[in-house]
């Protein structure tokens, strides 16, 4: 399947690596073009060997991977890629799939899907709606593409913003509570480099045992605290000061703005 990633950075790449490396892409068959970074165009070559297009020459999937605020400045070169055969997988946060055919007049099927960037690992938590995918062999040719990297679910669209701000945005929310907890072992006295190991393994094991274990979280939480003891005093701290409300705090404002990201194109459109 000849693709073309439009937008090479940290998604596109995360997606290139995970899908080079469980062959569901091809690198021979695989191309990328982004706005003005050569460099970054040297190390996708150098990475993984993938090609850049020729003007005009059209793909059977073009895979949409620039910010939202840029998809109307790519438009013409999106649209210079596409034929009647080409089916699209866009990335965009919050950019519907009506906008994305109104803009580029597009009538073939639309992949409109939030990955994360652990798809680099074929570990991505990723959610997708479908849009008049008349052609069934390009259908599973894109779920394919996706189920390479990680897990794949279908949802309505209306349910992306939310989900976006949930597992699109979450890693970040993990690695930022890694931060946290390695910068505080640091303050309180343990070395950098110990903080550092015990933190991750702390976390790549709590993620294995959810994944693994059969248990839901607050049961695996209940089984590590003692009553009176360590994790309940650490918990009860996190509680005090607010954590939950963080939480909810956090996500609704991701998916908020997710909302909000496709509003304002399509407001600057009207204008
Ligand atoms: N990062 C993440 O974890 C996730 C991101 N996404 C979505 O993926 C998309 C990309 O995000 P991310 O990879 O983080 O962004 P980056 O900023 O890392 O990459 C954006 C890429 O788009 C290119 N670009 C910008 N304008 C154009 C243009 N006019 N024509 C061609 N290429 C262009 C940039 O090129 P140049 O560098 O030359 O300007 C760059 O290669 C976003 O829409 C985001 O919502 C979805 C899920 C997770
Ligand atoms: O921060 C963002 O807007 C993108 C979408 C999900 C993850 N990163």
């Amino acid at each position: 399947m000849n693709t073309l990633f439009i937008g090479a950075g940290s998604m596109a790449c995360a997606l290139m690596r995970g899908a080079l490396k469980s062959g569901a892409l091809k690198k021979e068959e695989t191309y990328a073009l982004n706005r003005s970074n050569d460099m970054r165009m040297k190390e996708l070559d150098e990475w993984f060997g993938v090609l850049r297009p020729g003007g005009g020459q059209s793909f059977d999937l073009v895979v949409l991977a620039m910010k939202p605020k840029d998809f109307d400045e790519a438009a013409d070169v999106i649209r210079n890629h596409l034929s009647s055969k080409t089916v699209i997988l866009s990335v965009l946060a919050g950019i519907p799939v009506s906008y994305i055919r109104e803009k580029l007049g597009f009538q073939g099927g639309i992949a409109r899907a939030m990955p994360n960037t652990s798809a680099a690992l074929g570990k991505s938590a990723t959610a997708v709606t479908l849009d008049r995918f008349d052609d069934r062999v390009m259908e599973e040719a894109v779920v394919h593409l996706l189920d390479s990297v990680g897990l794949t679910v279908e949802v309505e669209e209306h349910q992306l913003d939310l989900i976006t701000a949930l597992s699109g945005s979450g890693p970040a929310y993990i690695y930022y509570m890694a931060e946290m907890m390695q910068a505080t072992a640091v303050e309180l006295g343990l070395p950098s480099e110990l903080a550092r190991d015990l933190t991750i393994r702390t976390i790549t094991g709590a993620g294995a045992m959810l994944e693994e274990s059969g248990l839901d979280a607050e049961e695996l939480r209940k089984n590590v605290t003692s009553p009176g003891g360590t994790t309940e005093a650490g918990i009860e701290a996190l509680k005090a000061h607010g954590v939950e409300h963080a939480m909810f705090e956090c996500i609704s404002s991701a998916r908020n703005r997710s909302e909000e990201l496709g509003r304002q194109l399509i407001k600057t459109e009207k204008d």
